[in-house]
């Protein structure tokens, strides 16, 4: 197995005290990988510090093997990302704002967004103004800006985040056809159990800024009636142990 992600003992402390403390993740190529926790358990800080948003105070990423903070470039040459919701100009078309952010990559023409607003059914509405687009349809085109550059990692941050049932599904149905056709990785944060089991083979699991198990969902899901159960159990035992410390 090669490990397109590699995080190692990242810290990141705010003055408030709060933030991520020597987290450590590994998502495998061909992992739709699922890191969960509630609100506010650092999951975008994590995720800023590994797209190069925000710096660490301790540890180090790794993506395709380079490191974030000194191979920048190299490192985020095969990445999309999409963190918190997708900003877009709202007085253009969705084509229109495809085709700007195009111009930020060199050798992308206006084939390649024919075929991402293909990819996220976006086709018969690329014209309209995204002023008049839902949710649903706003997300799409960020997760279209994120293909934009054929990358073979896919950093989403809660992609379904306050949308509505069918929004949900079309954004899963895409993720799950860009795992399988076009063999993607992807690294996607929810505070959605449900999300994650339906979605994902392997998953992290962070609590108030600290990972506190990884693994396959299988796994994880073992010897509980649901991945939810699993889940409390281990979140019971955590305080537990902390409240012993
Ligand atoms: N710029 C900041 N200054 C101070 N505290 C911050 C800052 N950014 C995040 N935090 C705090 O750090 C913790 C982790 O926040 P983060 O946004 O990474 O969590 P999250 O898991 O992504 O949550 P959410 O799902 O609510 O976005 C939270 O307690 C948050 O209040």
């Amino acid at each position: 197995m090669t490990a397109i992600v590699e995080i190692n003992n990242l810290t990141k402390m705010y003055k408030n005290k709060r933030g991520i403390h020597e987290v450590n993740m590994t998502v495998q190529q061909g992992d739709i990988y699922g890191f969960f926790g509630p609100n506010g358990a650092g999951k975008t800080t994590v995720m800023k510090i590994m797209t190069g948003l925000a710096r660490p105070q301790q540890g180090q990423v790794k993506l395709f093997g380079y490191d974030v903070s000194t191979q920048y470039e190299q490192a985020m040459s095969k990445v999309g990302v999409l963190i918190e919701t997708a900003e877009a100009f709202t007085f253009m078309s969705g084509r229109k704002n495809l085709e700007l952010a195009a111009r930020f990559y060199p050798g992308i023409d206006k084939q390649r967004v024919d075929e991402v607003l293909e990819i996220v059914g976006l086709t018969p509405f690329q014209r309209e103004k995204v002023a008049g687009y839902s949710l649903g349809m706003k997300q799409r085109l960020g997760l279209a800006a994120a293909m934009l550059s054929k990358p073979e990692l896919l950093i989403l941050d809660e992609p379904t985040n306050g949308l509505d049932i069918e929004g949900m599904v079309q954004i899963r149905e895409i993720i799950l056809r860009l795992a399988r056709e076009e063999r993607i990785t992807f690294l996607i944060s929810s505070h959605l159990i449900h999300e994650m089991e339906l979605m994902c083979n392997r998953m992290g699991i962070i609590h108030q800024g600290r990972l506190v198990r990884e693994g396959l969902i299988s796994e994880l899901a073992k010897g509980s009636a649901s991945l939810e159960e699993a889940y409390l159990r281990e979140i019971t035992e955590v305080r537990r142990l902390a409240a012993h410390a």
